[in-house]
């Protein structure tokens, strides 16, 4: 469990989970959570994530390769791990009927030494609502009670899938205040995301899923880095592409004109920008709509994506096609509730 210092409290080594019917929805994924740190799973719709973070859970076996939490099998492992953990689903199923207090007490009497209900609540900004049957709470209130029954065992460990969607901007912003203050105090948090920002903003480290395997992974800024940056200008008047200076020189990997506007995309930015910075004032010309930035996490999320397909494609249908055997068997939401 320890590796240069790190103590790592999620482990997944060639994880693999096969549904009914042969789908291979996670092929052979390596990644691992230390103690204390935002880990972030993003990627594109069907992308395995939800898969991957029930495994993690214990709701299901592998169909493949090897998963610890806390140094625990959480399948076969389960009554050493779940009392030390918290979980978000993105389906919480509660009964609608109950009040979010009702609710609170009635999750907390099936966790052992559960934190006061009221605590929670109130951690998560409901305490308001307590008397407020759930089926009368907004989606993202919703979401807010969910996050509430993960934390009721203050958990070392707290899983999050998708724990902003359906948040406004301000509920989403109070939840990454949240999830980070969690883990200052040091709780470890796995969370899934759809959005970019909310990983650029909380994760310390993430992996980009696309297809049940990791197309990258590292802190946001060295998967960003890892991408190229872009520099766009409009040709001054009377000048042409062949005019600047040979753009292999500069760095550029490649360009694009259109009409005047040029996009130069680069790898090393500061080379880029300086030849071409030099050359125009040499030239004395100005450079309009001249705009220079690093990748951002979106731009290399849809870069990774593309990257992904595109090797797929041309691996031909075995690698496209997801199929084996061995299916698991999952639990349902309300079988991991009880
Ligand atoms: N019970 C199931 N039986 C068969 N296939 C399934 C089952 N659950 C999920 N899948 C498939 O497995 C793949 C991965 O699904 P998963 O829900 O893990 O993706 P995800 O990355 O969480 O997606 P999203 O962002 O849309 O929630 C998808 O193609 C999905 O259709």
């Amino acid at each position: 469990m320890q590796s240069n210092g790190h103590e790592h409290v999620i482990e997944v080594t060639d994880l693999r989970r096969v549904y009914g019917g042969g789908f291979e929805a996670v092929r052979g994924i390596d990644f691992s959570v230390r103690r204390g740190e935002i880990f972030a799973l993003l990627g594109t719709n069907g992308a395995g994530k939800t898969s991957t973070v029930e495994l993690l859970e214990g709701l299901a076996a592998p169909a493949g390769g090897r998963v610890r939490v806390l140094g625990h099998d959480p399948y076969t492992e389960r009554a050493a791990v779940r009392p030390r953990t918290g979980v978000m689903l993105q389906e919480g199923g509660f009964p609608s009927e109950l009040t979010v207090a009702e609710t609170a007490r009635m999750w907390a009497g099936c966790v052992s030494g559960a934190r006061p209900p009221a605590e929670v609540l109130a951690l998560v900004g409901l305490e308001a609502k307590a008397g407020v049957r759930v089926k009368q709470l907004s989606g993202g209130q919703r979401r807010r009670l969910d996050l509430a029954l993960a934390l009721l065992g203050d958990p070392e460990v707290l899983f999050l899938d998708e724990p902003s969607t359906g948040l406004d901007a301000e509920g989403r912003r109070d939840t990454w205040e949240l999830v980070s203050a969690l883990r200052d105090g040091g709780t470890t948090v796995l969370l899934t995301t759809h959005y970019l920002e909310e990983a650029e903003n909380l994760a310390d480290r993430l992996a980009i899923m696309h297809e049940g395997r990791i197309a990258a992974t590292g802190t946001p800024a060295e998967v960003t880095a890892a991408q190229p940056s872009r520099i766009t200008f409009e040709l001054p008047e009377g000048y042409f592409v062949g005019d600047l200076p040979p753009l292999d020189e500069l760095g550029v990997g490649d360009h694009e004109v259109d009409g005047r506007l040029v996009r130069l995309r680069t790898r090393d930015l500061q080379r880029a920008a300086t030849g071409l910075l030099v050359w125009a004032a040499q030239a004395g010309v100005e450079l309009r709509r001249l705009d220079v930035r690093s990748a951002s996490l979106e731009e290399a999320f849809l870069g990774i994506a593309k990257e992904a397909s595109a090797k797929d494609a041309t691996a031909g249908p075995g690698a496209a096609g997801r199929a084996s055997a061995g299916a698991d068997e999952a639990m349902t939401n309300k079988e991991h509730a009880a």
